[in-house]
């Protein structure tokens, strides 16, 4: 290690790799520590990802995919099924992962590039001169030391505190928060081609239970449920009774709990010498959780704009804007259409999730335009419809495909 870098990554996660990937292969010199004595473990995590967005990022590596997915079956209370399968995406859909070894192939990668990569290495506090941040204090080994760097890149994740370090708000609200329980568990019994969802007030007050294929009749099966919804109820409570009625087969070979922020977008992701990527930007998708391919787009925009500025000799927030800019315009969009449509089925009825299923479960997802999404969910509930309308303005505005995305 040396006493200066161009940029340093606090965290190894997807959004820390690709940015010093990224910000490397610009010719950067990049530090990318983590915390952890092992990269990708533990992880907190479904591992679902979609193919195409993955595949901008990484070649595809059978050491790190454990089930290749063909689509999705979701069932509404009363049991009725609505299957989207791959044609809709022409072939894409997508992965699950194993992110224990997924994570050390990003990792590998940005090392590769040039980076250095420090594990067993924590951020404990940033380096700040005036009002910038100028590198931070880290623990290695038992022994402090400070290193001092153009850009701090905060890729720190949920519980990220260089976002608070530098003075950037980035707190959630408890009832903003999905609670998360999964296991892994073997003999799960499902169809391994298939990712299933499981939705209504009774299995997972405002949020749904997940079964993802791992390969090797294994399954992650997981809970979400919304702080503000679910009263007194425990996630892992209800996870465990969906087991008993559903999976009585199956065994836990693994367990991990945690949250996902499903609140949109913080105010600033930015500030004068420091950018925040990935989860500890709070970029993670409030209807799915899913925040993997969001956290490696924004690290690839990071990486690229670190880079342009400090060819530009400017590190200040001003210097950083364009990465506000390019997430916000991208990630961002996608972002908040999601939260239009959370807040709309965070206030459905069993009823209407029913009628819903009922009115999608015929339809051909395959041959499906905007216009019969659109007939279909007006058949199911007119209410539904309009409090839509802000999302289908900007699908025909900006000509967004209706491609079935993780
Ligand atoms: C139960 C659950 C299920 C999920 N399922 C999915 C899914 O199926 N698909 C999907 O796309 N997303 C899913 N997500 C979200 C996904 O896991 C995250 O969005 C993703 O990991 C974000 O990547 P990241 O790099 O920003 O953060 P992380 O992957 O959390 O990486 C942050 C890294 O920073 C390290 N670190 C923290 N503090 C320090 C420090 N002070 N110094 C050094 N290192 C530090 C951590 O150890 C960690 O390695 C799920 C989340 C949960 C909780």
């Amino acid at each position: 290690m040396k006493n200066e870098y161009d940029i340093i990554v606090v965290g190894a996660g997807p959004a820390g790799s690709i940015t010093a990937k990224t910000a490397a292969e610009k010719g950067l010199d990049v530090l990318l520590i983590e915390k952890r004595q092992e990269i990708g473990d533990p992880i907190r995590c479904a591992e679902g990802v979609g193919k195409y967005n993955l595949e901008q990022h990484i070649e595809p590596d059978p050491r790190w995919i454990c089930a290749d997915v063909k689509g999705s079956r979701i069932f509404s209370p009363d049991g009725t099924m609505v299957e989207m399968a791959e044609e809709i995406s022409g072939g894409e859909v997508g992965y699950v992962l194993e992110r224990k070894i997924f994570d050390r192939a990003l990792a590998n990668e940005s090392a590769l590039a040039g980076a250095e990569v420090m594990v067993k290495t924590r951020a404990t506090d940033l380096i700040i001169e005036g009002n910038t941040v100028c590198g931070i204090k880290l623990m290695h080994l038992g022994e402090e030391h400070e290193v001092r760097s153009k850009i701090v890149i905060g890729a720190d994740g949920m519980e990220s505190k260089v976002g608070r370090w530098a003075g950037i708000n980035t707190s959630v609200k408890p009832a903003d928060m999905e609670t998360c329980a999964q296991y892994l568990v073997a003999n799960a019994n499902i169809d391994q081609e298939f990712c299933y969802f499981y939705l209504g007030n009774e299995v997972a007050p405002a949020g749904y239970i997940w079964l993802f294929p791992k390969g090797g009749n294994k399954a992650n099966v997981g809970i979400g449920i919304l702080g503000s919804e679910s009263g007194e109820q425990r996630a892992i409570d209800l996870l465990n009774d969906f087991m008993e009625k559903n999976m009585p087969e199956a065994r836990i070979i693994e367990m991990v709990v945690g949250g996902v922020p499903v609140s949109g977008t913080i105010d600033r992701t930015i500030a004068n010498g420091l950018i925040l990527v990935g989860d500890a930007a709070r970029q993670s998708d409030p209807i799915t959780g899913g925040g993997i391919i969001n956290a490696m787009d924004a690290g690839k925009i990071a990486g690229e704009v670190a880079a342009k500025a400090i060819r530009n000799g400017d590190c200040s927030e001003k210097g950083l804007q364009e990465y506000e800019d390019l997430w916000r315009d991208t990630i961002g969009r996608e972002i908040d259409n999601s939260l239009i449509v959370k807040e709309t089925f965070v206030n459905f009825t069993d009823e209407d999730l029913n009628s819903l299923a009922k009115s999608l479960q015929n339809v051909n997802f395959t041959s499906m335009s905007l216009m019969d999404l659109l007939l279909a969910l007006f058949k199911a509930n007119k209410k539904l419809l309009w409090n839509l309308r802000g999302l289908f303005k900007d699908i025909v505005k900006n000509d967004i495909d209706f491609k079935y995305r993780t």
